[in-house]
Formats: structure tokens, C-alpha cells, sequence
């Protein structure tokens, strides 16, 4: 494709190709075939951005909660209107099975319906004060400029989590999508320009990590909002450490774990064990690495979890019958098979290898996507193992026996830096209290496998996995800031803790 034919960011208002010369191209990791060109932003391009959404911030902030809402209700119905076109453009672009992708699309929805529906509901604390002729109550205003920077894994749904409660909070907002799903970031830059978005508002820089470092470095912006992996996450959150005032919400990857308890209901057990690894094909920041299982259900639950994986419907997204699509791309299927040599290096005993796929298993026009099946192993437990602390992304799954009681469980399950989410399986109600209380986690599931959100309940992960803050009400903790306001409605001064207000001269 030319460059003109390449399409552009959103600044200001406008489309534009940008400063740049350089184009890159959209991919279908099914098909590894191009699906759209794009221009790629540079630190010039984000600097426009940037001016842009600083020079609308007055008026935009100067609206109220329910007039910048209107605008995101707009947005809302053109998400429900352009479903199906939507969320077949997630699956094509990040290979998710297509009712992955329609869900990343209603999520989506759900978190404007959420933020939009918040602009009506009181929005700050009355507070009583110890002085009766006072009023105190806490009042939220916008921070101003705000940098989301997002993941191509939830190329809808995440940007939304982002730019919703932003927005209806008073920001403006600069929004530098994954460089594998622009096209997904493209529909919605639409959707802002259809709904009449005040320009400057809402920018889009199309492009790679230097156009999102441009945002993370440049004093304009007050926060940033950032999901994706650790290792990106944590260059942000010291760079912007650096900076007073301004604060970075990071939520990053996991090490996640299903523990299987010797008072587990194995049909529940190996169906949540399932999805939480396999589902996206291992790709969700929530997906289970680390199968934790006691010896007494261990052989049985192997069986059938190997039985299952050995099966496991990989196939061509967009087809109903498909459970796994393809990894989203070369790089990650290198990542995917040099963490199976290291698995074998550190001793695994390999249950499922499914990572080389044989040629009846791609589908016909296929051969050229990122195809990859199950890799399932056993491993001595040792907690140093890189191949049981290391996130790898991908169907990548270790079955670790532990044989004590629950607190041998626990203390596996916490072993590793993450702590992000995690599920067990058991019908012992004391286990599960356990778990919910003592494992290291921001998201704990009972009886349930270990991925799964949903917009109105917190989302995030403690230790190395993020500082908990972006999802719904914590978005808003991080675009806001609070102002403590107390009103005298006496024509008399007076102070708490008995302070004395009497004015003393020596006249
Ligand atoms: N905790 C969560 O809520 C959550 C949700 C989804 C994905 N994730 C994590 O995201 C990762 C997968 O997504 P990914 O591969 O897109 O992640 P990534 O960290 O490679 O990229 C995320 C975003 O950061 C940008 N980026 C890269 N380098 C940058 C830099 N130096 N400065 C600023 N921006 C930069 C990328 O261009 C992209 O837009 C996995 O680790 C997964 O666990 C976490």
C-alpha cells in the first residue's frame, strides 16, 4: 500500500498522516496476510497531540459530568450499531475466536455505559465538620492532559477502560494504541470524530513504543495510564517516578495459578483449568501458567486436562467451532517455543507438545499464521524455575504436585513476583476463605477459572503485576485529584480542635 493510501492519526480533529514517513502494516496472525497500512507517529506527531488536547482542555473541563457523558452515550450506541463489524475486526487483527472478539467489543460497551451512567450519580463525599456552621465535602476536578497507553491483547475493551472514565472525568486524552491493532483503534478514532467530539479531546498517534515513550517523558501530560507487560510498565512507572506530580497507573502481566485441592469437584477443576490456560490461546494477562494440584487428585485431574489439551480445537478464528486461534506473531511464537526448550532444560517431563503443529491441523489458506497448540508439562516443584515464574503469554502450562495441606499450596501459588490473578478448586468453604485472604493476588475467583472481568468490579494486580488502579472507580482515583472544600456560612470565624480565632494585638 502507499503511503497515502495509509491510514492516519486523529489530532485536533483532523486525519492526518502525521510528520513521519514511515508506514506499517496491520497483520491477520491467522493468515499472516496485510490488512491495513498505517502512518507511524513520531515524537513530532505526539507533540501535536499533546498541544492539541492541552489547548481543549479548558472548554472540555468547563462542561459538566453529564453534557461530556452525552458524548460517550454517542459513542456507545455506534459500539452496539457496529458490533459485528467490530468485533470481527478484533478477531482478525488479534486472532482471538470471534466470540472473544465480539466480547472484547460488548466490554467495551459496557465500560461507556458504566462511565457515561456514573456522570449521574453523586460524585464526591458530605462530610460533617465539627463546627456546625460549616459545610466540608471532598470535590474531584480533572487532572488535564492523560497518556493511555494500551495492549494489543484487548484492543477495544482496554482502550475503553482508559478513555471513558477519563474523558466524562474532564480530561483530554492522548491514546497510543497497540502497534498490532490499529485497525480496532482506527474504528474508534471514528466513532469519537461521529460523535462530535470537541476536536483536541480525543487524539489518536498511531505507531510503536518511541511514540508511546514521547507521551510517558513530555511535563503536558499529568497521568499515565498504561496496560501491558511488565517489562514496558516498569520503564514507565520509574520514568515518570521521576516526575512530581504526575503519576503512571501500570497494569501488567501475571504468572497466574489454578490450584486444585484434594476436596475439588474435578469437573469444575479441569473445565476452569481449561480456560484459564487455553482460552485467547494463553494470551490474557489473567491466563493460568501454573496448574497447582494436590497428589491425592493429581493423576486423575492429569489425565483428563492432558486428554483435553491433546484435543483442543485450533483453528481459523472467525469459525465458531474454533477454541484457540494463533499467537499474534512471530516473535511471540519464538518466545513461546524457547520457554518449552527451558521448561525441558529445567527438568519438565513434557505431557502435551502440540507447539509445532502438523500440517492437517492449519487450516487450508492458513499456513502462513502463527499457529501453535497446547504444550503441557510436569515439574518437580523448585521455586527458582524460570519456566514457573516467568510470564511466556501463550498455551505454556507446568502441572506442579504439591502433597501437604493447603498452606504448601499457598505458598507455591505465591512464590512468583506477579500477583495478578488466580482461581481454586475446591468444596472445602475454608480453603477457598484461605485462598481469598492469604494468596498475593488482585484477582481471586472461587470455583471459576481465572479469567473473566467485568467492568463494574476492581481490576488489577498487587506486586509486580501493577499498582491495582486502572478499571472503572479506580480510573477515576487516577484522573482526578481531590479537593477538600470547607465553607463558612457564618459571618463568625471559627476552628476545629478549639483553636482559639480570636485576633491578639497589642494595641
Ligand atoms: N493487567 C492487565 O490488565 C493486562 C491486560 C492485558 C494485557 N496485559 C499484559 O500486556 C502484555 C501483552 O501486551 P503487549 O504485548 O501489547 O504489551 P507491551 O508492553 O509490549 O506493549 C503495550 C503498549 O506499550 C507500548 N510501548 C512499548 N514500549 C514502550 C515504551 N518504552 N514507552 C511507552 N510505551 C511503550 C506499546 O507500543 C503498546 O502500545 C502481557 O504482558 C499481558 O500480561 C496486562
Amino acid at each position: 500500500m502507499s503511503t497515502d493510501d495509509s491510514r492516519k492519526h486523529y489530532i485536533d480533529g483532523e486525519w492526518t498522516a502525521g510528520t513521519g514517513d514511515e508506514t506499517f502494516a496491520s497483520r491477520n496472525p491467522a493468515t499472516g496476510g496485510e490488512l491495513a497500512s498505517f502512518h507511524r507517529g513520531t515524537e513530532d506527531d505526539v507533540d501535536r497531540a499533546l498541544a492539541a488536547a492541552e489547548d481543549a482542555y479548558d472548554e472540555w473541563r468547563s462542561l459538566s459530568h453529564i453534557d461530556r457523558a452525552e458524548y460517550l452515550w454517542e459513542i456507545y450506541h455506534e459500539l452496539r450499531d457496529r458490533h459485528e463489524e467490530l468485533g470481527e475486526i478484533v478477531t482478525k487483527e488479534c486472532g482471538k475466536e470471534i466470540s472473544e472478539g465480539l466480547a472484547d467489543v460488548t466490554e467495551s460497551w459496557h465500560m461507556v455505559e458504566w462511565a457515561a451512567g456514573n456522570a449521574r450519580h453523586p460524585h464526591g463525599d458530605v462530610v460533617p465538620s465539627e463546627i456546625a456552621s460549616k459545610d466540608a465535602y471532598m470535590r474531584r476536578k480533572p487532572k488535564g492532559v492523560v497518556g493511555c497507553i494500551t495492549p494489543w491483547n484487548f484492543p477495544v475493551a482496554i482502550p475503553f477502560w482508559h478513555l471513558a472514565v477519563t474523558l466524562v472525568e474532564g480530561n483530554t486524552v492522548v491514546w497510543k494504541p497497540a502497534e498490532q491493532t490499529p485497525w480496532c483503534a482506527h474504528i474508534v478514532a471514528e466513532m469519537f470524530e461521529d460523535a462530535g467530539i470537541p476536536d483536541g479531546v480525543f487524539n489518536l498517534v498511531q505507531g510503536y513504543g518511541d511514540a508511546g515513550n514521547a507521551i510517558v517523558e513530555d511535563d503536558r501530560v499529568e497521568t499515565v495510564l498504561f496496560t501491558g507487560s511488565a517489562e514496558v510498565g516498569h520503564k514507565i512507572a520509574s520514568k515518570v517516578g521521576g516526575q512530581p506530580g504526575k503519576i503512571a497507573a501500570c497494569e501488567m502481566g501475571g504468572k497466574n495459578a489454578v490450584v486444585v485441592s484434594e476436596q475439588a469437584d474435578l469437573d469444575i477443576a479441569v473445565h476452569s483449568a481449561v480456560m484459564s490456560s487455553f482460552k485467547t490461546t494463553g494470551q490474557r494477562c489473567v491466563s493460568s501458567e501454573r496448574l497447582i494440584v494436590h497428589e491425592e487428585v493429581y493423576d486423575e485431574f492429569k489425565e483428563r486436562f492432558v486428554d483435553v489439551a491433546e484435543d483442543i480445537a485450533v483453528g481459523d478464528p472467525l469459525e465458531e467451532d474454533t477454541f484457540m486461534g494463533p499467537l499474534i506473531e512471530a516473535g511471540q511464537v519464538e518466545k513461546f517455543e524457547k520457554y518449552n526448550d527451558l521448561a525441558r532444560d529445567e527438568g519438565a517431563n513434557v505431557l502435551v507438545d502440540r507447539a509445532d503443529l502438523d500440517a492437517d491441523e492449519i487450516p487450508e489458506g492458513h499456513e502462513e499464521g502463527h499457529w501453535v497448540g497446547p504444550f503441557v508439562y510436569e515439574i518437580d516443584y523448585d521455586e527458582d524455575l524460570r519456566c514457573i515464574n516467568e510470564e511466556v503469554f501463550g498455551p505454556h502450562v507446568a502441572l506442579l504436585k504439591y502433597s501437604g495441606d493447603f498452606d504448601e499450596a499457598l505458598e507455591m501459588h505465591n512464590s512468583v513476583d506477579y500477583g495478578l490473578a488466580g482461581a481454586i478448586i475446591s468444596e472445602d468453604y475454608r480453603e477457598i476463605n484461605q485462598f481469598r485472604d492469604e494468596a498475593e493476588i488482585g484477582l481471586a475467583y472461587g470455583n471459576l477459572p481465572c479469567i473473566g472481568a467485568e467492568v463494574h468490579l476492581p481490576f488489577g494486580g498487587v506486586k509486580k503485576s501493577g499498582n491495582g488502579l486502572p478499571s472503572g472507580r479506580e480510573v477515576i482515583e487516577a484522573v482526578t485529584e481531590r479537593t477538600a472544600w470547607t465553607l463558612n456560612n457564618s459571618k463568625d470565624i471559627e476552628m476545629a480542635q478549639g483553636l482559639s480565632a480570636d485576633i491578639i494585638t497589642d494595641e
